[in-house]
């Protein structure tokens, strides 16, 4: 469904992200890992197209959306990215928030995008805060929020930008619950995590970056516990040693 080839990202004269191909299934579980600045959200930032790629391209269902005349925002609608820090709208209701991009960007009537703003909320376990704020909900059913927002085009792919970072560790679990709802469904999902433990649970495969590259890529259960390459070897060490495994 998703086909990352020879994807170049610079800032300035540093190269970020070094020539990354990747591909993710219908109903893969893919979990990015890799040390803090290893490159894995500006992957996921160039895969829904929030960057413009220095070189290589982004296929989608084989169509090539990096092309700079395809049109990023109906490409993105195949897509629905999560970030770490929830990023709603703090002056408007939960509902104004699903509802808001289908409504003014897309045009739905309101009827209709509250419809299926109230059915998402529903999925995610929030029927009752339709009318509520984010300040006046926990971290953890914001970033639910967050993800019944990312739904409300039916994307086909998921983009996760390790949704639990910013949480307090008491609520970091509903959220990986809701990550494992979507999985077991047989969602496509795509997922920079911190989560070793979740990632080995939900993801059928598992890519490892290093400074922006990709170095190995497998299961979960090689990866994370036979890696080949001496370098993702030294990451788990790491990982390990702070007890993170
Ligand atoms: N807008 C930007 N301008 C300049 N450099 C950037 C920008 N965004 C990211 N970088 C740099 O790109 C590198 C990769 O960052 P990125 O956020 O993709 O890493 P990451 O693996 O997601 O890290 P973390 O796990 O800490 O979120 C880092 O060195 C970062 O400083």
């Amino acid at each position: 469904m998703l086909s990352v080839r020879g994807l170049v990202k610079r800032y300035g004269d540093r190269t970020v992200l070094d020539g990354i191909g990747l591909d993710v299934h219908e109903h893969e579980v893919v979990a990015l890992i890799g040390s803090s600045g290893s490159g894995k959200s500006t992957l996921l930032r160039c895969v829904n197209l929030l960057e413009e790629l220095d070189d290589g391209q982004v296929l989608l269902d084989g169509v090539d959306v990096s092309d700079p005349r395809v049109d990023a925002d109906v490409a993105r609608r195949g897509m629905g990215i999560v970030f770490q820090s929830f990023n709603l709208f703090p002056h408007m209701s939960v509902l104004d928030n699903i509802t808001l991009a289908p409504r003014v960007v897309h045009g739905v009537p309101r009827a209709d995008a509250e419809l299926r703003g109230r059915e998402l909320l529903a999925r995610v376990g929030l029927a009752d805060r339709a009318g509520s704020y984010p300040e006046q909900l926990s971290g953890g059913q914001q970033q639910r929020v967050a993800i019944a927002r990312a739904l409300a085009y039916a994307p086909r792919l998921l983009l996760l930008d390790e949704v639990t970072s910013a949480l307090d560790p008491e609520l970091v679990g509903e959220v990986l619950q809701l990550v494992r709802e979507l999985a077991a469904q047989g969602r496509t999902i795509l997922m920079a995590t911190h989560e070793m433990g979740f990632a080995r649970q939900v993801a059928d495969r598992v890519v490892f970056l290093d400074d922006g590259r990709l170095v190995e890529s497998g299961p979960p259960e090689q990866v994370l516990g036979e890696p080949e390459q001496p370098r993702t070897r030294q990451f788990l060490k790491r990982i390990i040693d702070a007890g993170r495994l």
